[in-house]
């Protein structure tokens, strides 16, 4: 069996092939797309040709918003397509794009051919009450179903699991397992979990809160939206356009939302970007040491998390008061799944490769499998 997986991120795409009979699923090929200018039914056509992928049976969609209704991964219907659409408003920058390549797989590749919705929400059903509750009109919560439902619930899984298996080999006594996991891309969040079980993550209701992004803003004071509302007489849509798009590093800076440039960069306000965003895990990380009575582990992951030594520093430096001390060597040259605290950290910091590929091909083989068991 064949198994295609399409994860849209809010700045990339990426895609990959499997061959997956019993056992684990192995990785063909895979190909990464900016977001923009990308047109899905050219990309996959392109992918399936290229690479003669004649049998796909089944397509796994990273879906970002699952809302109530998904807390594990299910078939594409037409019933789940509406529901996607339905939480488009709360995830503006992923459910529309998730849409587009679900309609466009349907379109390219043979009409048989399975098609799976996997959520980035549903890892993180079983959040405890206390880190899952805002504190509004409990009527209101019940009413709209207002929680934290926290995202990117694929990558902490992918780098928790893979952290997992680098420690099933080490012949040290057992390990603690309070693992915090950060993933920084074009979307930022931090999740910390004990036995690979969340306990609290920085995401909410919608991927907005939390950790400052790319162009998102993460935690601002509510009294602001309504300031905004009134003072520049802003209108929803607006709101949401600044907040999602036109806030985070983009918005401090001016100048752009890719850190890298900001790196490069002797601007005043590319330097406040960098380090209010640097500055805000920080602070997370400090909260959920709290939340777990330390941590075992700290896991970075995603384009700005395994590829930007300089940030990685940045959230690090300072913190062996609390058994954190990175190796600045091991930080520089990391490359790949790499361990980059000093021997006498008590904290081991590690960098990894998100993987969230292989999450959706593991999804999509046990709904396929599932399935053919109920028929
Ligand atoms: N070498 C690098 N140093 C710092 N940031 C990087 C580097 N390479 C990529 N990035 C950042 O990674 C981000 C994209 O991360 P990615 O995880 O692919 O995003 P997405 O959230 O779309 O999945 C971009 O904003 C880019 O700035
Ligand atoms: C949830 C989210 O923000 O995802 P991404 O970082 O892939 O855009
Ligand atoms: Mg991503």
């Amino acid at each position: 069996m064949t198994i295609l997986t399409i994860n849209t991120g809010s700045s990339s795409v990426r895609l990959a092939a499997f061959a997956s009979e019993a056992g684990t699923p192995s990785e063909l090929a895979n190909a990464r797309h900016d977001l923009l200018d990308v047109e899905p039914r050219i990309i996959l056509k392109e992918f399936v040709k290229t690479h003669g992928f004649m049998d796909i049976s089944v397509v796994a969609h990273r879906v970002v918003h699952g809302g109530m209704k998904f807390t594990a991964s299910c078939l594409v219907d037409k019933e789940v397509e509406r529901e996607i659409e339905n939480l488009a408003a709360l995830a503006p920058l992923h459910n529309p794009v998730a849409l587009d390549w679900i309609r466009a797989t349907r379109e390219v590749l043979h009409p048989g051919v399975a098609q799976v919705a996997v959520f980035d929400t549903a890892f993180f059903t079983a959040l405890p009450e206390v880190a899952r509750a805002y504190a509004i009109p409990y009527e209101l919560t019940e009413k709209h179903g207002l929680r934290r439902y926290g995202f990117h619930g694929l990558a902490h899984q992918a780098m928790w699991r893979s952290w997992h298996e680098s420690q099933a080999s080490s012949t040290q006594e057992e390990k603690g397992e309070r693992v915090i996991t950060i993933q920084l891309g074009a979307g930022c969040s931090i999740t910390a979990s004990v036995h690979g079980l969340p306990r609290d993550t920085s995401m909410g209701f919608s991927p907005l809160e939390g950790l400052m992004m790319a162009t998102r803003s993460g935690d601002i004071d509510p009294g602001l939206i309504t300031f905004l509302q009134r003072q520049e007489s802003l209108a929803t849509e607006q709101l949401d356009q600044l907040l999602n798009e036109r806030s985070g590093l983009l918005g401090i800076s001016g100048i752009s939302a890719d850190i890298r440039r900001l790196l490069e960069s002797n601007d005043d306000r590319a330097r406040l970007a960098v380090d209010s965003y640097c500055y805000r895990v920080r602070k997370y990380l400090g909260a959920y040491l709290a939340v777990l009575g330390g941590a075992d582990a700290i896991v970075f992951g995603g384009g700005v998390g395994e590829n930007s030594p300089a940030v990685r520093e940045k959230i690090l430096t300072g913190m062996k008061w609390c058994g954190i001390e990175i190796d600045p060597e091991k930080n520089r040259c990391s490359n790949g799944m790499s361990r980059i605290s000093n021997s006498g950290s008590q904290v081991e910091v590690w960098v990894i490769p998100v993987n969230e590929a292989l999450i959706l091909a593991h999804e999509a083989a046990s709904v396929v499998a599932a399935d053919g068991d109920q028929n």
